[in-house]
């Protein structure tokens, strides 16, 4: 990351204890000489203008705030750092506001790595022109357009005709995103440095019923396999992005930008975290700083002590 001269400060517009909040991180910033442009109210076509010119943006709020920050600063390739300030908040890195001094501090060090994950790109196609397109930090999901409506759906992997799924929705999933919906499905956990697109019906009736991992660079096609079906959803990282029609054509693949962000944590943090976010109830009795390697060297440490006549 460049030398902190500009950051942005993005605040939950939706939670206003989130604006005290941004102020004190906008003030501790100042007092330090960096400059700062804060958004309490925002959406991402808002803050494009402002984020290409600052080095590091600080999103306050939960996950979804933090995709939204990230969707927003990942074109002009500048990291974020998360202020947890929502329920779960399992992207987000500071865990609490109290704890922003002591972070601010590290990252004025230098104490910090940038860690960058994948992001997919859903372009939506109809009579052969672009009509929608969006990036996801987590999943597109194609759906039927109300619950209990099953939809059927034909899917394309690199270009080629894969399988029809009948089932409420499929999820193309970042491994990112692995951990969130695709998760709750019974998909599998991705870890975020991987680069391949994941695949998962939810509630498939008698047809593909299992998640399928692609190759890294691989494409995935979707379309209505019934002409006549009428409505169905593509939802972004769970903000619903249109409505489609049977003849619409969706291709999601990789996309030309990575959302960043930046992290205090080791660089092994991510299967901790899944343990202390997601199975809160599994307790580490103790064994949160041992290492196998502790374990190997003190057995071999005791067996060597032991004495061979005993
Ligand atoms: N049944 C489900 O689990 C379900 C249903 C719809 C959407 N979602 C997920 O919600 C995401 C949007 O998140 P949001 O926070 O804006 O909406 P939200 O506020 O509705 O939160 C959904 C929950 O999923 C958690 N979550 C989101 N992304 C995660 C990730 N990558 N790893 C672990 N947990 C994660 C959030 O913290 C939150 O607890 C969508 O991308 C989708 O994956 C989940
Ligand atoms: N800038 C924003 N503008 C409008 N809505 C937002 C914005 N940031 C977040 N939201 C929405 O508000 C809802 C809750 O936000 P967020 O996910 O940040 O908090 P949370 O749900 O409490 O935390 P978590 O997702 O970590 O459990 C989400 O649906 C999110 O998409």
């Amino acid at each position: 990351m460049q030398e902190l001269k500009k950051v942005g400060i993005l605040a939950h517009p939706k939670r206003k204890a989130t604006f005290p909040v941004a102020q004190r991180i906008e003030s501790s910033l100042q007092k330090r000489g960096i400059k700062t442009c804060l958004y309490e109210q925002w959406d991402e076509t808002d803050v494009s203008d402002d984020i290409r010119y600052v080095q590091m943006a600080v999103a306050i709020g939960g996950d979804g705030t933090m995709f939204r920050a990230a969707r927003a600063c990942a074109p002009h390739n500048v990291p974020v750092l998360g202020v947890n300030m929502g329920r779960l908040g399992f992207v987000t890195e500071i865990a609490r506001p109290d704890d922003w001094d002591a972070a601010l501090d590290r990252v004025l060090a230098g104490d910090y790595w940038i860690e960058s994950r994948m992001m997919i790109t859903a372009q939506v196609y109809q009579d052969g022109t672009l009509k929608m397109q969006s990036d996801a930090v987590n999943d597109v999901v194609i759906s039927g357009d109300g619950p209990g409506r099953m939809v059927q759906l034909d899917a394309y992997i690199d270009n080629h005709w894969t399988t029809t799924y009948n089932t409420d929705a499929i999820i193309i999933a970042t491994p990112t995103g692995s951990t969130a919906y695709a998760l709750a499905v019974g998909g599998p956990i991705l870890p975020p440095d991987l680069k391949n697109i994941l695949i998962v019906p939810t509630a498939p009736h008698l047809s593909m019923d299992r998640a399928i991992i692609l190759s890294e660079g691989s494409t995935v096609g979707v379309k209505s396999a019934d002409e006549n079906r009428n409505g169905m959803l593509i939802t972004v990282d769970g903000i619903q992005l249109g409505t489609l029609t049977s003849d619409d054509v969706v291709r999601i693949s990789a996309s030309e930008h990575s959302s960043s962000f930046v992290r205090l944590r080791s660089r092994s943090y991510f299967y901790r975290s899944l343990l202390d976010r997601l199975e809160p109830r599994i307790t580490s009795s103790g064994k949160r700083n041992v290492s196998l390697d502790n374990i190997i060297s003190m057995k071999q440490h005791t067996d060597g002590q032991r004495d061979p006549e005993a």
